[in-house]
């Protein structure tokens, strides 16, 4: 099973997230995404962070009838960093394909993430272009270092994309050709990253979607009030795991 996994606030899931999971899992030929719901962000203040039952049912609705398993598994290993959360899912999943999936406001400050090398290491990589990041990402000090690794997917938008998948290219994220090289395309349509060994980067590049959560709570400052009393919120299990999500009383914030 390759599975492409986004780790996230989600506070709340979006279309943006739906939309740019479905892309990279067409563009990489994965079986599935898994939606890390995160425990909280450590870089992130807690304030204004809804609890992790009310941004998991967020996801849990936004994922709806799409390839996309919600999971607060972070949680459960007890992990707070990324790099402990991932080395411990390939140690649980051995004969899972992993691939990190992240915005590319997120490459932008990835190297004040614990250890990202050893996140580069341990799976494949691929950053989805995002509005208004994606210059900051390609001068990132994370993206100096992990150039090096940087494979081609060639693909112009969803629902068009080429078989074309290479080895590393300079250009930046607004680049969409390609070259055919070591990667071998898979055969729906898009490229694998898990044929070679990490680290390898993707860049993916299709329309851009400009959702944010930022967006979301700023039109509704409310959205978590909406979920607290729903039964059927406090009834959900993760769909990794299948334990319980609702251990935790709404409205305490972050973890
Ligand atoms: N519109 C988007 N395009 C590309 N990537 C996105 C988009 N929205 C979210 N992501 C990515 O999804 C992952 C989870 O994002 P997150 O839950 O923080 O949502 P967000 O919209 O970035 O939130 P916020 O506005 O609160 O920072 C991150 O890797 C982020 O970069
Ligand atoms: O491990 C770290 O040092 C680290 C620092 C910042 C963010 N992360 C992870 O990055 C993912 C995206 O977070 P966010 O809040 O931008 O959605 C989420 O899984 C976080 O736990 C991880």
């Amino acid at each position: 099973m390759l599975t492409g996994l986004l780790g996230g606030s989600f506070n709340p899931a979006h279309g943006g997230h739906r939309r740019v999971s479905l892309f990279a899992l067409r563009a990489l030929g994965l079986d599935e995404v898994w939606w890390m719901v995160s425990p909280g962000n450590v870089l992130k203040p807690r304030a204004g962070m809804a609890s992790l039952p009310a941004r998991y049912a967020s996801a849990s609705r936004e994922a709806r009838r799409a390839p996309i398993r919600v999971t607060a598994i972070e949680r459960e290993l007890g992990t707070v960093y990324t790099v402990d959360a991932l080395r411990a899912l390939v140690r649980r999943y051995p004969r899972r394909r992993f691939i990190w999936l992240m915005g590319a406001d997120n490459l932008a400050q990835f190297h004040r993430w614990k250890d990202w090398r050893g996140i580069a290491r341990a799976m494949p990589i691929a950053v989805i272009a995002r509005p208004g990041y994606d210059d900051a990402a390609m001068a990132s000090p994370a993206m100096v270092w992990l150039r090096r690794w940087r494979r081609r997917c060639r693909q112009t938008s969803v629902g068009a994309l080429g078989p074309g998948c290479g080895s590393s290219g300079s250009d930046g994220m607004r680049s969409g050709s390609g070259q055919s090289g070591k990667i071998r395309s898979s055969g729906r349509g898009g490229c694998k990253p898990f044929a070679c060994a990490a680290p390898a980067l993707i860049v993916l590049r299709f329309d851009p979607d400009p959702r944010s959560a930022t967006a979301v709570r700023q039109a509704n400052p409310d959205w978590e009030a909406g979920l607290a009393g729903r039964a059927s919120v406090r009834a959900l299990r993760d769909g990794v795991t299948h334990h319980a999500v609702a251990k935790q009383a709404f409205g305490r914030g972050g973890r």
